[in-house]
């Protein structure tokens, strides 16, 4: 239990590409603090990366994360790049792995409660670190619900994917 009372259990991947990066490490800041947050995992880039390191193309980074939450090594990730979009799509090759680009809280929201989302994405070319912070903020305290009408939805893409 933590002093707010909040009991933490997330394991979170941050990630980013070198378009990404500064949003990145500072979210990973944040979510370091979170009550609700037990681990966070920095899967790069980062800017002390070796040059080939910090170039490394966005769906790296989202293949990455997916693969690491389909083989249980973590609950969720965070991923930045340009637009977000990159790293969704690439997260997304993942079977089993939903990833949603959101820059507003109302779809940040949805992408857990309505869609099971384990990763979320945002472009550091769209949004304000302000509101990316928030928005990252708020996505780490929703849970989906398994007795929600939306379950039976998400079924159709689990029987789709074979998993
Ligand atoms: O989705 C892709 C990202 O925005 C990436 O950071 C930038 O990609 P680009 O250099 O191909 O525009």
């Amino acid at each position: 239990m933590t002093a707010a009372g909040a009991v933490p259990v997330l394991r979170v991947i941050v990630g980013a590409d070198e378009a990404g990066v500064d949003y990145k490490n500072r979210v990973m800041e944040d979510l370091r603090a979170d009550p609700l947050v037990a681990d966070v995992i920095d899967i790069g880039v980062n800017r002390s990366d070796e040059p080939d390191e910090f170039s490394k193309p966005y769906p790296h980074v989202g293949i990455t994360a997916g693969e690491m939450i389909r083989d249980g090594q973590a609950d969720r990730a965070i991923l930045f790049c340009g637009t977000g979009i990159g790293v969704a799509i690439a997260a997304n090759k993942v079977a089993g792995v939903r990833a949603a680009t959101a820059h507003d809280s109302f779809s940040v929201e949805r992408s857990v409660l309505s869609n099971n989302c384990q990763v979320l994405t945002m472009g550091q070319r769209v949004v304000g670190l302000e509101l990316a912070r928030r928005l990252a903020r708020e996505w780490v305290g929703y849970t989906f619900d398994p007795e929600s009408a939306s379950a039976g939805k998400l079924n159709v893409l689990s029987d789709y994917e074979g998993c």
